[in-house]
């Protein structure tokens, strides 16, 4: 199984230093990972430093990939200008870094995809006339039909409404368990990380605040101190930790 292990992780920009000593537990494939912290944090900054696209000290190691391209990301911008259908951008996604030969397999998972997201009757559509909602959709597609062991998601859900939100949430849960694929998702809206996480890794000003089980990690006293919220986490009718935020501080 993956595992991802921060290892004392810093990153800079030029001269500007962002991140600094980020170090966590081995994080294991099967699990969705959210990615915690106000605007500014380095979020960003950390899957790109992930990813090796930025120098810094330190290293994320990655073990028991089982793939030569072990992590695919999807950014949080998802602008498309190129003139192709979502099934055919979708497709290139696919064949990055691979053989230029399309096989079947290849289009089959792109099928998948596509019917896993419940976007297949986007298929045929030009990338650059979609909503929102519907270009995020695709970029996610465009991420997972990689076939990756690790999968870093910039605000997946920031231009989904609250039903694809929650279901988008819930496909991305079962797909880690079913593929034994690590997901660390950036998040803004802790609630849906106590709901649909299994750890959750806070930063704050390129620092780790804390790492470990979301049931631990979120809490009034963390969302206080580094969300600057007065909260309070209380069960549901069906029994889930529900966050309520109670004003700014
Ligand atoms: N290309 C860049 N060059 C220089 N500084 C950058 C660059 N990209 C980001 N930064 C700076 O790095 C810091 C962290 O940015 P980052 O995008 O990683 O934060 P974030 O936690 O993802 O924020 P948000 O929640 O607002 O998306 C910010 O101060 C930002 O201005």
């Amino acid at each position: 199984m993956v595992t991802l292990t921060l290892d004392r992780l810093s990153a800079r920009y030029g001269r500007r230093q962002i991140l600094s000593d980020i170090s966590s537990p081995p994080l294991q494939g099967g699990q969705v990972v959210a990615l915690l912290g106000p605007n500014a944090a380095g979020k960003s900054t950390l899957f790109r430093r992930i990813l090796g696209l930025l120098e810094g000290d330190g290293e994320a190691r990655i073990e028991g990939a089982g793939s030569q391209r072990p992590v695919a990301y999807m950014p949080q911008e998802t602008g498309a200008t190129a003139a192709l259908t979502v099934y055919e951008s979708v497709l290139l996604a696919r064949m990055q870094g691979r053989r230029l030969k399309v096989a079947d397999a290849d289009l089959q998972e792109v099928d998948k995809a596509l019917a896993e997201l419940g976007i297949d009757t986007l298929a045929g559509r030009d990338i650059g006339n979609l909503s929102g909602g519907q270009r995020q959709l695709v970029s996610a597609a465009q991420a997972l039909v990689q076939s990756p062991d690790i999968l870093l998601l910039d605000e997946p859900t920031s231009a989904l409404d609250l039903h694809r939100q929650i279901s988008f949430l819930g496909i991305l849960r079962q797909l880690a368990q079913e593929r034994n694929m690590l997901i660390i998702a950036a998040l803004h809206d802790l609630g849906h990380a106590l709901r649909f996480a299994d750890q959750a890794l806070v930063i704050e000003s390129g620092r780790l605040v804390d790492c470990g089980p979301c049931g631990q990690v979120i809490n009034p006293h963390m969302l206080r101190q580094t969300f600057r919220v007065e909260s309070r986490i209380e069960p549901c009718s069906q029994g889930r930790p529900q966050l309520i935020v109670e004003a700014a501080i």
